[in-house]
């Protein structure tokens, strides 16, 4: 986990610490929600790896993309869907923001309205992130908060959600594009020639972006975005988290729902 140089745990080596630390909490038998990303598949690796080894037997999981579902087969975790399973035990998945009420921004990797299905169909949902994660407020890294619409009028939907925003200094919008998915990157116009990014659900991802994160009453945007017709999901996760596992340099710090985290 060191870096080459010796200078401490490299951003993966975090992600991996900490997904290693919730799948601690995975026992036989359970219904898995299985998280996408960077940092979630190191917990899909680890499950495999257990499930190999016989320390955990009987566990199936629900994949929360196609990516999930790919990497998940790999590491050997056999599958299972919504349908057949609507209360699932426990889910891990990673987060691109996570302010002090352990509220979350996902989707930075097109895959929140699963996620958002999965995560919320679950007794426990347990976020594992490193510390660069942590946020003051959602949206205040700059980097998208993105709405899942359908394909049919997005530009509608996109003014509709420019109009909601109008009067917040420093927002910006954009249809997100197959170019701009791999990390969801900062706001640049110049990128909104090149197609549009396809979910897993075949919808397409408007990205909000707030020069200072997002104020004001989180649920009352959540339900405004949600009335617009068009919109089938944001990546705002609210009060979805029951903890989260933040690996940092100097150590791992789990936060449980209604806690405080303290030094962000
Ligand atoms: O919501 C997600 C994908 O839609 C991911 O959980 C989120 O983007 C975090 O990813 P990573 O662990 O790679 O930083």
């Amino acid at each position: 986990m060191l870096t080459p140089q010796g200078g401490g745990p490299s951003q993966d080596g975090l992600k991996r610490v900490a997904a290693h630390r919730a799948v601690e909490l995975v026992r036989s038998g359970m219904v898995l929600g299985l998280g996408t990303g960077s940092t979630a598949v190191h917990a899909l690796d680890r499950i495999g790896a257990l499930l190999r080894t016989g320390h955990l037997r009987d566990v199936v999981g629900i994949p929360t993309s196609e990516w999930a579902a790919a990497c998940a087969a790999a590491a050997g975790i056999p599958l299972t869907d919504l349908n057949a399973h609507p209360v699932v035990d426990l889910s891990i998945d990673g987060a691109d923001e996570v302010d002090p009420a352990l509220n979350l921004v996902k989707g930075r990797g097109g895959s929140l309205l699963r996620e958002k299905m999965v995560e919320g169909a679950s007794r426990r949902f347990v976020v594992i992130v490193d510390e660069s994660k942590l946020v003051p407020r959602l949206g205040a890294s700059g980097l998208a908060v993105p709405v899942e619409v359908i394909p049919f009028g997005w530009a509608l939907t996109l003014r509709r959600l420019r109009t909601l925003f109008d009067r917040v200094p420093g927002f910006n919008i954009k249809l997100r594009t197959a170019a701009t998915n791999a990390k969801a990157s900062a706001f640049d116009e110049s990128e909104s020639k090149s197609e549009p990014f396809v979910t897993d659900n075949k919808n397409y991802i408007v990205d909000l972006f707030f020069e200072d994160g997002i104020h004001g009453d989180l649920n009352l945007i959540s339900d405004e975005i949600l009335r617009i017709t068009g919109v089938i999901e944001h990546g705002m996760f609210l009060g979805l988290a029951s903890s989260v596992i933040i690996a940092r340099k100097d150590g791992v710090v789990v936060v449980d729902k209604a806690a405080k985290v303290n030094g962000m």
